[in-house]
């Protein structure tokens, strides 16, 4: 196996890290939410169930409730992200602030994705809560153009696997698709819920021409890897991680080693390397749901250097109190990448995306190549 552009070097300082372009395909919108705008909403909603008001004390708290070792326990914390997203106003909110923060955080391209069913208790309709989450994404962007650091962003949503409404949710992202909705996402406990009950969503979307991506192989093995690309045809794997189940390694092989000579691939691994298929793989958030024990043992490396599709992603930045530059920067400290590595998993992010071939390309060159360009000086 090549290691060809693989280089090791010291961790890369946080300021350039910052200035690095950085693109995130795995971002949900109610696991970005600012710990200060939690409190206001909560407040305008009379929202009194959070677990504190202070702020410090409230980011703590999701962090530490989301540290819990398992995906269930994990999930139970979106609880008080979704009550307080009921609203248009406060869904055009925490949209425009998630583009504000990915932006300063250098990100250039982001799909968010949410899952429009969760926001209608307070009387929304499907296309009020994709209306006001678009109308906040517009005005993130031209926030963060004022700016100078421009970003383009488009959404995703998603259906709750657990429930029954994965082929409305899919329409939903059809009708939507000329207004900035590029995609169509399954989340939610995957244990007991296999992606295949949902095919009849996946079908639409496929007749449609319209794009997917699964969440697949995090807290449950192989075989749900194995249903989202063979029955279900995702064109992306939400982590993936598992796909490291249907490898062999060489005897002797440790997680954060140069190359992986040797190493044997199943049929369902094969597959998703020879097609191309794109791991979003989210270290942090795989570590607090116990998908892996730790960073050190995290599959990431692995699969960077048998060249399968990796991108880096956040999952969830207030439940894993991280953003795109943290994760990049574990990595890089974990396993000794470089600025040639981060750009290469940020170009296979860039060509991983559903916005078109052409916007995809123009991002990749006129963004991306001259960003690490100068970094690689
Ligand atoms: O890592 C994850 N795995 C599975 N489901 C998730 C994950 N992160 C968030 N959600 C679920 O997706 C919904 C829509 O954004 C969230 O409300 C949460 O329940
Ligand atoms: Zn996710």
């Amino acid at each position: 196996m090549t290691v060809e552009n693989m280089t090791v070097q010291s961790p890369l300082e946080s300021s350039s890290l910052l200035l690095a372009p950085k693109v995130v395909l795995h971002d949900h919108l109610d696991g970005g939410l600012r710990p200060q705008t939690v409190i206001d909403l909560a407040a305008d909603v009379g929202y009194a169930n959070l677990p504190s008001t202070d702020v410090d004390e409230l980011g703590r708290w999701f962090a530490e409730a989301a540290n819990s070792g398992s995906l269930e326990t994990y999930l139970e914390t979106f609880a008080h992200t979704v009550a307080v997203m009921q609203t248009v106003s406060a869904l055009r909110r925490v949209a425009r602030e998630c583009v504000e923060d990915l932006a300063a955080d250098g990100v250039v391209y982001a799909e968010i994705r949410y899952a429009p069913e969760l926001h209608l208790e307070r009387g929304l309709t499907l296309d009020e809560v994709v209306e006001a989450v678009l109308a906040g994404f517009a005005d993130g962007e031209a926030d963060a153009a004022h700016r100078g650091r421009p970003i383009v962003v488009r959404a995703l949503v998603t259906a709750m696997r657990h429930a029954a409404r994965s082929r409305e949710i899919a329409e939903l992202a059809v009708r939507y698709r000329r207004q900035g909705v590029v995609g169509f996402d399954i989340a939610g406990a995957e244990a007991g819920y296999p992606p295949s009950r949902h095919l009849d969503a996946f079908d639409y979307m496929r007749a449609n021409n319209a794009r997917f991506t699964i969440h697949a192989g995090e807290a449950f093995g192989l075989p749900s890897i194995h249903e989202a690309i063979s029955f279900c045809g995702a064109d992306r794997l939400g982590h993936g991680v598992r796909v490291i189940d249907d490898i062999t390694l060489p005897p002797g092989a440790r997680p954060d080693d140069l190359s992986f000579d040797g190493a044997v691939l199943g049929d369902v691994a094969n597959y998703v390397r020879d097609k191309r298929i794109p791991l979003e793989l989210c270290p942090s958030s795989n570590v607090q749901t116990g998908a892996v024990a730790d960073l050190a043992s995290h599959p990431f490396n692995i699969l960077a250097r048998l060249r399968f599709r990796v991108t880096v992603n956040t999952d969830n930045r207030l439940m894993s109190d991280t953003t795109m530059s943290t994760e990049m920067q574990r990595l890089a400290t974990q396993f000794g990448y470089g600025w040639t590595d981060l750009q290469r998993f940020t170009v296979n992010a860039m060509k991983s995306a559903f916005l078109p071939f052409d916007e995809r390309l123009t991002i990749i060159d006129d963004v991306i190549k001259p960003g690490y360009a100068v970094l690689l000086g």
